[in-house]
């Protein structure tokens, strides 16, 4: 069986590196239109007509549009941008969250791709919400730093043209676009405070949740709980502190869909940090978006990724 996607925005830095995933696989037809015609809604619409799944790759206004475009035709649609993230009529595609999701994307019309900063935060705090380890109106602060390409091309020209800094820390207005899809795919009723940054490299980040100790919230349980939750998954690890060493690198997950995640910390001082570690283009974006292409076709997860 062959199936034809389309991904629209594909010479864009998320695009990009879908279509390089896909191009070599034999079970899928790329549809490719025009590049001077890459924004005709009428070049669109045929592509949206002829294929069976849409990955949009677009800003958050194209995608609405590119939604819009498609409203009356049978293809499936993911979208990679923050449109609809915590819109009821998409399934958001975290399939890690619980199989309950994995299922619901399997038979989704429309699914929304979690962001990369998200796909950190949501993977450590849900699964300890869960385990009644983080209380839902708990104050929590969440630490991230990201590789240039989370910026996009605009960014990227930035770096590439030597003019950006080594580090530089943003969001500090606490309205950055991934919060509200923080709150609502963990359940947290208390906003967090949210402190990402970007360094000078291409891909990659770590998502740091600082934690105070108790009695029942010990190093041990965290890591339990975290374990527990995903266990059997192919790209979500726990991964023990001891083996991650004093030093996290986020480039460590570089080219894979792997995230990793450990438990860092001293129950006697009571000071603890989780971190997750993924590549922003890999399980934050594009390898996400094509692991939940292939849910949805009833693919093996780990194909083309
Ligand atoms: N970069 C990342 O780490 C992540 C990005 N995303 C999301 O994915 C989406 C794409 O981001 P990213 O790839 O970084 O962005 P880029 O700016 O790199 O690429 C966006 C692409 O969309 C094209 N485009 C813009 N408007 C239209 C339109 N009306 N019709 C057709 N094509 C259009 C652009 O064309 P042109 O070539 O003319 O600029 C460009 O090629 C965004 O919503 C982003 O939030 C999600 C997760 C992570
Ligand atoms: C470094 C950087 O600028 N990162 C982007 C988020 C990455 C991205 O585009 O995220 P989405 O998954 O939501 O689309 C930002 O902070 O807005």
């Amino acid at each position: 069986m062959e199936y034809s996607i389309f991904i629209d925005g594909e010479a864009g830095t998320t695009g990009l590196q879908i279509r390089e995933r896909l191009e070599a696989r034999e079970d899928i037809r790329l549809i490719q239109i025009d590049p001077a015609r890459r924004k005709d809604a009428d070049a669109r619409r045929e592509a949206f007509q002829e294929a069976d799944v849409a990955i949009l790759c677009l800003p958050d206004d194209a995608a609405r549009e590119a939604v819009e475009l498609a409203s009356d035709l049978d293809v499936r649609l993911i979208d990679a941008s923050t449109a609809h993230r915590v819109d009821d009529r998409w399934v958001y595609g975290f399939p890690e969250l619980s199989d309950e999701i994995r299922d619901q994307i399997a038979l989704a019309q429309l699914v929304s791709n979690p962001g990369c900063y998200s796909t950190g935060s949501i993977a450590i705090i849900a699964p300890l919400i869960a385990a009644g380890l983080i209380d839902a109106d708990e104050p929590l602060a969440i630490n991230a730093v990201s590789g240039f390409t989370g910026g996009g091309k605009a960014l990227v020209a930035e770096y590439e043209d030597g003019a950006a800094p080594a580090h530089f820390v943003y969001g500090l207005n606490q309205r950055h676009k991934h919060i509200p899809e923080i709150m609502a795919h963990t359940g947290l009723m208390l906003q967090p405070v949210f402190a990402p940054s970007v360094g000078n490299f291409a891909q990659g980040m770590a998502v740091q949740l600082p934690l105070h100790l108790d009695d029942d919230r010990t190093v041990k349980a965290l890591f339990e709980a975290l374990s527990d939750h995903y266990d059997g998954q192919k790209f979500v690890r726990v991964v023990p502190a001891a083996e991650m060493g004093a030093r996290i690198v986020p480039t460590a997950m570089n080219g894979s869909n792997v995230m990793q995640i450990s438990v860092h910390g001293d129950d006697d001082n009571g000071c603890c940090m989780v971190v997750a570690v993924l590549d922003n283009l890999g399980k934050g974006a594009s390898g996400a978006a094509v692991q939940n292409l292939n849910i949805m076709l009833d693919m093996d997860e780990g194909e083309g990724l």
